[in-house]
């Protein structure tokens, strides 16, 4: 991809997850290494998370640096949606601070996600099946327009350059995700693995500087988790997108991510490379034993 092309597509530290975007923002405390230099694309500080008696979230601290794959594995239950859900605004935690670059806060305004810089998928997938391939990545970008009801309904001025804006880059994406053959299709007629592109899609035509994608090959063969694979990590490459990853699939996640953390019941019981993090006993014990090894193999 040429720059012009990446430039015009992602506006790379100008929002306000950037580098440029936090000199907009009040100094903070938000480092995310040890020389307290840099700030963390995203840190989870303390966050505690219940419903009735069970715990889902246990004082749970993440950081995510910038331009990194993070994955947070675990067993079922162990807390990787709820934690989804904490930083995409959907649950306000019981205590504990969620921190988007230099902004932090105690329930996340799911509202104002797309103007935070961050974008979602979902476990289930969340498209509108009766329309395009095309449509519903311009509805991505829609998400994040900046003109008013009235204006959209008028169809004038800020909105007009909004909607042709938003069918540019819907276009890229399209391209840049090898999505042409199928843009004109209902994506309802589409196979699950594609449908699930179509989601990256759209999150991605947002251009979001944190992506948060929820089991994006859950249900895939292993081919089609292979290209989604290489399609999230040359989003990363190419545009530098932070992403956090929940996924089932070990091997996917230990050959993608940058950095591995691992849940269960509600705590970090490991962080660290997928080197670190496979020869950790306390993670052979709670996730990659016999029992979940044998549990995982046969999805
Ligand atoms: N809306 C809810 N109401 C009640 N309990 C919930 C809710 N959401 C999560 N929980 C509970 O919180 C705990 C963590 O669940 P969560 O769905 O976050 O785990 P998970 O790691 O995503 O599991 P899975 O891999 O099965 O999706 C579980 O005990 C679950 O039953």
């Amino acid at each position: 991809m040429s720059l012009a092309m990446h430039d015009f597509l992602f506006e790379g530290g100008r929002g306000p997850l950037g580098v440029d975007g936090a000199a907009a923002f009040v100094p903070t405390e938000n480092t995310a290494s040890s020389t307290g230099t840099a700030v963390a694309a995203l840190r989870l500080e303390g966050i505690e998370l219940s419903f009735g008696g069970v715990s889902a979230l246990a004082g749970l601290d993440l950081s995510i640096a910038k331009g990194e794959i993070r994955a947070v594995i675990g067993p079922n239950g162990a807390g990787k949606s709820s934690l989804v859900n904490v930083i995409s605004g959907l649950y306000r935690p019981d205590s504990g601070r969620v921190w988007l670059g230099a902004r932090s806060f105690a329930q996340v305004p799911t509202a104002r996600l797309a103007s935070l810089g961050v974008a979602r998928t979902f476990q289930n997938l969340a498209l509108f099946k009766g329309l395009s391939v095309r449509d519903n990545i311009v509805l991505g970008r829609v998400d994040a327009a900046r003109s008013t009801f009235i204006e959209q309904l008028v169809g004038l001025g800020r909105a007009r350059r909004e909607r042709e804006d938003a069918r540019a880059r819907a276009d890229a994406i399209i391209g840049f995700l090898g999505l042409g053959a199928v843009s004109e299709r209902l994506v309802g007629e589409l196979a699950y693995g594609l449908q699930k592109r179509v989601e990256l899609a759209r999150a991605l035509v947002a251009a979001p500087q944190l992506l948060l994608l929820d089991e994006p090959m859950a249900g895939m063969t292993v081919t089609e988790k292979r290209e989604m694979a290489n399609f999230v990590r040359a989003a990363r490459d190419e545009f530098g997108t932070t992403i956090l990853l929940i996924e089932h699939d070990i091997g996917v996640v230990l050959g993608l991510s940058d950095r591995v953390a691992v849940l269960d019941y509600g705590r970090k019981i490991a962080d660290g490379t997928p080197a670190e993090v496979r020869g950790d006993p306390a993670v052979i014990d709670a996730y990659l034993g016999a029992a979940h090894v044998a549990q995982s193999g046969s999805d």
